[in-house]
C-alpha cells in the first residue's frame, strides 16, 4: 500500500500504491501514516521522498469511500500533512502523472514539489461537490496567491507541470527520473532551514482590493454554475483564508465541507463521475460486451463534408493524430472548409503551445483534403457528416461500398436519421453505425453511438474505442428518431413553446430553467442552433408548409397539441441570432446579446387572441416541472423500450451533451432526489390539464417503478423485466 525503502545517502522513499490511480483509501492512508511514521523515528533517515507507484502519484481521496461513515475513513490526510510540514526532515513530493484533490494536498504538505513535466496537477473537489478539506484552500493560497488559487479551487482545473511551475506550485519540472531527481533534491536540502517552506506558517499575500477578486469570483462561480452551491462555499474558505490564522481557517474549511456533505450535491456529482466511466462498460443483450469483443485499430480516417460538424470531426480526428482523409464536393466547399479546418488546427496548437508543449504542431494528426473518393480506399473508418439528408447521406454509402475496402467501418454523423434505413443500402451493413456528434465536435465530450439492428458487436467496441481515442465519452444507444438525447430535448422544448402560448414569456422561462442549473434555456438554445433548421424538418415530413393536408387545425396534429409559433416566427425570416431576431432581438445578425423584443409580445398577444388562448400566471415551478418532467418521462419511456440500457445513459447524455447541471446528477437522478411518487403525481396532474399533450402521459416504467416501492436508481434496471431491448 504505501512501502518504505531506505536508499542510499540516507534518504527514504515512500511509494503509494493503490492501483490503478493510487487513490487515497482509508487503508493507503494508514499505511502511509505507518511509513512516514517509520522513516521520521529512524535516526538513519534524514530526508524522505514520497511518489507514487506505476507513474502516477495520486488522484486524491478514493471516491468509492465516499459513502463509508467517516470514522472509518481512518486518520484524515489532513493530519498527515501537518505532521509531513513540522517534520525536520525535508519531505519532497516526486509527482508523475497526476496530484489531484487530496494527492496535491499531500504534496502541499510536503516541503519541495518536483514534477514530470507530464505531469498535472488540481483540486477538482469542486467538480464531486465538496471542497478541498486536507488544508488545500489554505495551503495552496498561501503558496500562489488569492486570484491563482481561486481560479483552480473554484473551476477544478487541471494544471500541466510547466503551467505548475509558473504559478509556483511546483519548484522543478524534469523530463524524466522525477524520483531521482527529488532524492537528489532531498539530499541537498538535508540541514536547510525549512521554515520557509512551511506553507501553512507563511502569511497569505493579498492584493489591496482582495474583496473585490472574491466578489467578483462569486458572481462568476453563481453565473457559471448555477444552483451549485460547492464552488460557493470553496470562495467562503478561501475567504477565511484571506481573513483568519491558519488553524482558524480549517477550521472554517472543515465546516464548510460538513455544510456541503450534508447537501445531495456530493452524491450527485460523485454519481456522475462515476456513471461516465460506467457507459464505457457496454453489454448487449446477446452477452457481447466490452470486455469480450475486441475493436478493430483505426491507423487511419475519413471525414465526408465539411461544413461545421465535419470540420469539427476533423480537428478531433487530428487531435487524436489520427490521420485524416478530408472530403467536399466540389472545390469551392473544399477551399472554404479547410481554411476552416486550418484555423481550428492553428487554435489546438496555440493553445498547446500556451500550456507548455514544445513540439505542439508535430502533435496532431495529419490533415489531406480532396475531391477524390478514391483517396478513401484505405482508410480504416469514415465518417459521413453531411447534412441531415437521407437521400443524399444513402448515396453517400452506395458509394462508400464501392470505395473503401471491405475491413473498413462506415459511420453516420447524424442527430436522427434512421441508422438501418442507411446501413441497408451498403454491401456492409453490420459495419455501419451511428456517431452523433455534439457541436463543436472538437470540444463537446459526447458521443452519442447509435447501434442499427444490423450492427455487429466488433463495429460497436471499434466505435467506442475511437470515442475514447477522441477523448469522449461514448454512450451507446439504439436507433430510433432522434435516439435519446434530442429525442427527450424536442419534448422539452416543445414544453416550454407551449407554456408560452399558455402566458409565460420566454426569457421568463429562460431563466427558470437557467436558475435550475441548465447551461441556456430553451428559447436562447433554439435561436443559438437556429429556428430554421427545425423549421426545414418539419417542413419536410409536413408538419407545416406546402405538405400540409388543408383544413389541418393550427395547433393541432393528429390527436396531439402543436404549435405553430416556431414555424410563424421563421415564416417572419426570425431564425434567430442568424438573422438577428428569433425569440429574442439581437444587436445585430448575428450577435450574441439576447434582449426581449417588444414585437413579441405584441405579436404573441395577437397570436393568442386569434386561437382564443386565456394567458394565465405560470410559476417558476410550473416551468420546471412541465419541461422537466416531460424530458425524465420520456426517459423512462427510452428505458422502458431497450433504447437506453440503464439510467446512467441517460444521466450522461443530459449532463455532457446538454448542459444539465451535473449537481443534481442528470435527469434520471434528478428524479431519484426529487422522488419518483412526486414526478408520476404531476406528471398525472399535468396531462389532466392536458390531455393533448399526450407525452405527459406517465410512462409504464415509471408507474411500475413506483408501484414495486420505488426503488433506488441502481435497481431500477431489473425492473424492466422482458424489454425487447434494441442494444
Ligand atoms: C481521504 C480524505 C482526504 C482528502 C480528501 C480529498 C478530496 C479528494 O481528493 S476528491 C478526489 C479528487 N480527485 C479527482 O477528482 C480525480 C478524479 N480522477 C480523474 O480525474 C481521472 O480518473 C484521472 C486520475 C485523471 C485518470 O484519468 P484516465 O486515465 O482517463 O482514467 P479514468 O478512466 O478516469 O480512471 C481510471 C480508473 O480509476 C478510477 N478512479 C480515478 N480516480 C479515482 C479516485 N479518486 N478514486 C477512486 N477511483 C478513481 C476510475 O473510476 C477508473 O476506474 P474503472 O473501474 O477503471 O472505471
Amino acid at each position: 500500500m504505501a512501502t518504505f525503502r531506505h536508499i542510499c545517502d540516507s534518504v527514504a522513499v515512500i511509494t503509494l500504491s493503490n492501483p490503478p490511480v493510487n487513490a487515497l483509501s482509508s487503508a493507503l492512508i494508514q499505511a502511509l501514516q505507518k511509513a512516514l511514521g517509520e522513516a521520521i523515528r529512524d535516526s538513519a533517515v534524514e530526508a524522505i521522498v514520497i511518489c507514487g507507484d506505476k507513474g502516477k502519484f495520486c488522484a486524491g481521496a478514493d471516491i468509492r469511500e465516499f459513502n463509508k461513515p467517516s470514522q472509518k475513513r481512518g486518520p484524515h490526510l489532513l493530519l498527515l500533512t501537518d505532521l509531513i510540514e513540522s517534520n525536520k526532515k525535508p519531505v519532497v513530493a516526486a509527482i508523475e502523472g497526476v496530484a489531484l484533490g487530496g494527492g496535491l494536498e499531500l504534496a502541499l504538505g510536503c516541503h519541495y514539489r518536483v514534477a514530470h513535466v507530464q505531469a498535472r496537477v488540481g483540486l477538482p473537489e469542486v467538480l464531486l461537490g465538496i471542497l478541498p478539506a486536507a488544508s488545500g484552500t489554505q495551503r495552496l493560497p498561501r503558496l500562489i496567491g488569492i486570484a491563482a488559487a481561486l481560479t483552480l479551487i473554484t473551476t477544478g482545473k487541471y494544471v500541466p507541470a510547466r503551467e505548475a511551475l509558473k504559478l509556483g506550485i511546483v519548484d522543478k519540472v524534469v523530463g524524466e527520473n522525477t524520483v531521482d531527481e527529488a532524492i537528489r533534491l532531498a539530499k541537498k536540502v538535508i540541514g536547510q532551514p525549512l521554515g520557509s517552506r512551511q506553507l501553512s506558517t507563511l502569511p497569505v499575500q493579498c492584493p489591496p482590493n482582495v474583496e473585490a477578486l472574491l466578489a467578483e469570483a462569486m458572481v462568476k462561480v453563481k453565473k457559471q454554475f448555477r444552483g451549485a452551491q460547492s464552488p460557493q462555499a470553496c470562495i467562503e474558505a478561501v475567504r477565511a483564508a484571506v481573513h483568519l490564522p491558519y488553524t482558524e481557517g480549517i477550521k472554517k474549511e472543515q465546516e464548510l465541507y460538513q455544510f456541503l456533505n450534508a447537501t445531495h450535491e456530493p452524491r450527485a456529482q460523485q454519481y456522475a463521475f462515476f456513471a461516465e466511466r460506467e457507459v464505457a462498460k457496454w453489454t448487449l443483450p446477446s452477452g457481447a460486451s466490452w470486455k469480450t469483443v475486441s475493436p478493430q485499430p483505426i491507423h487511419t480516417a475519413a471525414v465526408i463534408g465539411l461544413g461545421t460538424m465535419g470540420r469539427g470531426i476533423v480537428t478531433s480526428l487530428a487531435k487524436a493524430k489520427i490521420p485524416v482523409v478530408a472530403l467536399e464536393q466540389d472545390k469551392r466547399q473544399l477551399d472554404i472548409g479547410s481554411k476552416a479546418v486550418m484555423s481550428l488546427l492553428d487554435r489546438e496548437i496555440l493553445k498547446m503551445e500556451q500550456l507548455g508543449h514544445t513540439e505542439a504542431t508535430n502533435s496532431l494528426g495529419p490533415v489531406r483534403f480532396t475531391l477524390d473518393y478514391d483517396e478513401l480506399k484505405d482508410v480504416d473508418i469514415v465518417i459521413e457528416a453531411v447534412f441531415e439528408n437521407m437521400a443524399l447521406k444513402k448515396d453517400i454509402f452506395r458509394r462508400l461500398s464501392v470505395v473503401c475496402k471491405p475491413e473498413a467501418f462506415l459511420c453516420t454523423n447524424t442527430s436522427g436519421l434512421n441508422i438501418d434505413e442507411i446501413a441497408s443500402v451498403t454491401n456492409r451493413p453490420q459495419m455501419v453505425i451511428g456517431t452523433h456528434f455534439f457541436s463543436p465536435a472538437h470540444i463537446m465530450k459526447l458521443l452519442e453511438v447509435v447501434r442499427g439492428c444490423y450492427t455487429s458487436s466488433t463495429t460497436i467496441s471499434t466505435a467506442m474505442r475511437l470515442a475514447k481515442m477522441l477523448g469522449k465519452i461514448g454512450v451507446l444507444v439504439g436507433n430510433c428518431p432522434s435516439f435519446v438525447g434530442n429525442r427527450l430535448m424536442r419534448l422539452y422544448v416543445e414544453q416550454a413553446v407551449f407554456l408560452v402560448e399558455e402566458g409565460s414569456k420566454p426569457e421568463e422561462i429562460d431563466l427558470a430553467l437557467e436558475d435550475f442549473g441548465l447551461a441556456m434555456g430553451p428559447f436562447r438554445m433554439m435561436d443559438l442552433a437556429g429556428l430554421d433548421i427545425g423549421w426545414k424538418a418539419r417542413t419536410e415530413i409536413g408538419l407545416t408548409g406546402p405538405k400540409l393536408p388543408i383544413g389541418t387545425p393550427a395547433r393541432q396534429r393528429g390527436s396531439k397539441r402543436y404549435s405553430p409559433l416556431p414555424d410563424i416566427l421563421c415564416e417572419q425570416g426570425r431564425f434567430g441570432q442568424k438573422s438577428g431576431q428569433g425569440w429574442y432581438k439581437y444587436e445585430k445578425s448575428g450577435g450574441r446579446n439576447a434582449m426581449p423584443d417588444p414585437w413579441l409580445y405584441n405579436f404573441l398577444s395577437e397570436y393568442r387572441c386569434i386561437h382564443n388562448l386565456k394567458t394565465r400566471n405560470i410559476t417558476q415551478e410550473e416551468v420546471i416541472e412541465r419541461c422537466l418532467y416531460i424530458l425524465i418521462n420520456q426517459g423512462f419511456k427510452v428505458l422502458e423500450e431497450g433504447i437506453a440500457s440503464d439510467p446512467k445513459d441517460i444521466d450522461v447524455i443530459y449532463n455532457n451533451g446538454y448542459g444539465w447541471p451535473k449537481h443534481t446528477g442528470g435527469p434520471m437522478y434528478y428524479a431519484s432526489l426529487v422522488g419518483l411518487p412526486v414526478v408520476l403525481t404531476k406528471l398525472e396532474k399535468y396531462y389532466e390539464d392536458n390531455p393533448d399533450i399526450l407525452d405527459l402521459k406517465p410512462s409504464n416504467f415509471l408507474k411500475k417503478l413506483v408501484a414495486s416501492g420505488t426503488p433506488p436508481l441502481k435497481e431500477w434496471r431489473s425492473h424492466l423485466g422482458s424489454q425487447s431491448s434494441k442494444l
